[in-house]
């Protein structure tokens, strides 16, 4: 591949990945109107923004503006919560490599999850993906100042589901009890600007994949750089809309659906000249949770069940270092 055809996308003129108010769905006044939006974006595109969601921006920027901070901490002190096999803490560059890949991934992680108590029973049976957070103890702020976001959008996030519940044609609260000890795993992403190098051996901030889970909730900053595949192939940027959330189909939810909505491909790759960085939040069931399509209504299963944390611990340790030996 030509040097400078290195990840073109072009400029979202189409519309192609809608804007959908969700008010009317968490204020009630229109559930079926949101959920017909949710199930055409979700069929088509398998990405839509969402307005209307109420999180308050200052919840947003005191989650990125403690972010930047967390990232621009000395080496010594993210080390000591390095990331290990329970997916928690800090993930350095260079750590992960998608499936398929070249090369690894640009990004700097941070990874956490739902909070639960030392002596959750799950802990104790080491059930995928269940782990307690490894918050710095010395950067308190990180988590005070990020759990009000993330508890802000976790709850908007379940109210999004029963509409998704709605435009599959099933009981608006099917996902209720799964979500009751969700995973809810949330991640702080940094971009390092992509440098020459990077473009010349092809290397991505977070090179083309799927998201492994339900439903993936992206807060980005103004940075740019998100691409998603069309249907047709075609690859368009993502751009930063002000006040939304980007919003995509993950694998889990693919499966679930039997394949009525799609999981759809997409990378970033930051060419701005500062760095980069979003959080999103994948918005998963409890671990146990079985993703059988018969539960949502097919007649025909296309896939056969799976468990949720199995299946999302199972693409974590094909993608990322920590969890090679
Ligand atoms: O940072 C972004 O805009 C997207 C990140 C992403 O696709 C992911 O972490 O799965
Ligand atoms: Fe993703």
């Amino acid at each position: 591949m030509a040097e400078t055809e290195f990840a073109q996308a072009r400029q979202l003129d189409t519309g192609a990945i809608p804007v959908i108010d969700i008010a009317g769905a968490l204020d009630g006044s229109d559930l079926p109107g949101v959920a017909a939006q949710i199930r055409a974006a979700a069929t088509d595109v398998g990405f839509f923004y969402i307005k209307g969601h109420g999180i308050a921006p200052e919840l947003m920027a005191q989650a990125f503006a403690v972010a930047r901070d967390f990232f621009a901490l000395p080496e010594a002190m993210k080390t000591r919560v390095a990331v290990g096999t329970d997916q928690r803490g800090w993930m350095a560059t260079g750590m992960s490599r998608l499936a398929g890949s070249k090369t690894h991934d640009l990004k700097e992680v941070f990874f956490w999850g739902s909070e639960i108590a030392p002596d959750d029973p799950d802990l104790a049976a080491a059930k995928p993906l269940v782990a307690l957070n490894k918050w710095p103890a010395d950067f308190p702020r990180l988590r005070a100042e990020l759990f009000p976001y993330y508890d802000a959008l976790c709850a908007v996030a379940a109210e999004v589901l029963s509409a998704v519940a709605v435009s599959l044609e099933v009981d608006a609260d099917v996902f209720r009890p799964h979500y009751v000890r969700p995973m809810a795993r949330g991640q702080l992403v940094y971009y390092p600007p992509s440098s020459e190098a990077d473009e010349v051996e092809e290397r991505f901030g977070v090179a083309p994949h799927t998201d492994f889970g339900v439903l993936t909730f992206l807060l980005q900053d103004d940075s740019g750089g998100l691409q998603v595949r069309l249907p047709t192939g075609d690859w368009v940027e993502a751009p930063p809309l002000p006040g939304t959330l980007v919003c995509n189909i993950g694998d889990l939810l693919q499966r679930w659906s039997n394949d009525r909505f799609v999981s759809t491909v997409h990378r970033v790759i930051n060419r701005s000249a500062e760095a980069r960085y979003s959080i999103p939040i994948f918005f998963d069931p409890h671990t146990d949770t079985v993703i059988d399509p018969r539960d949502l209504g097919a007649m025909e299963p296309k896939h056969a069940p799976v468990t949720a944390g199995g299946h999302i611990a199972g693409r974590n340790a094909a993608s990322f270092k920590q969890h090679r030996r």
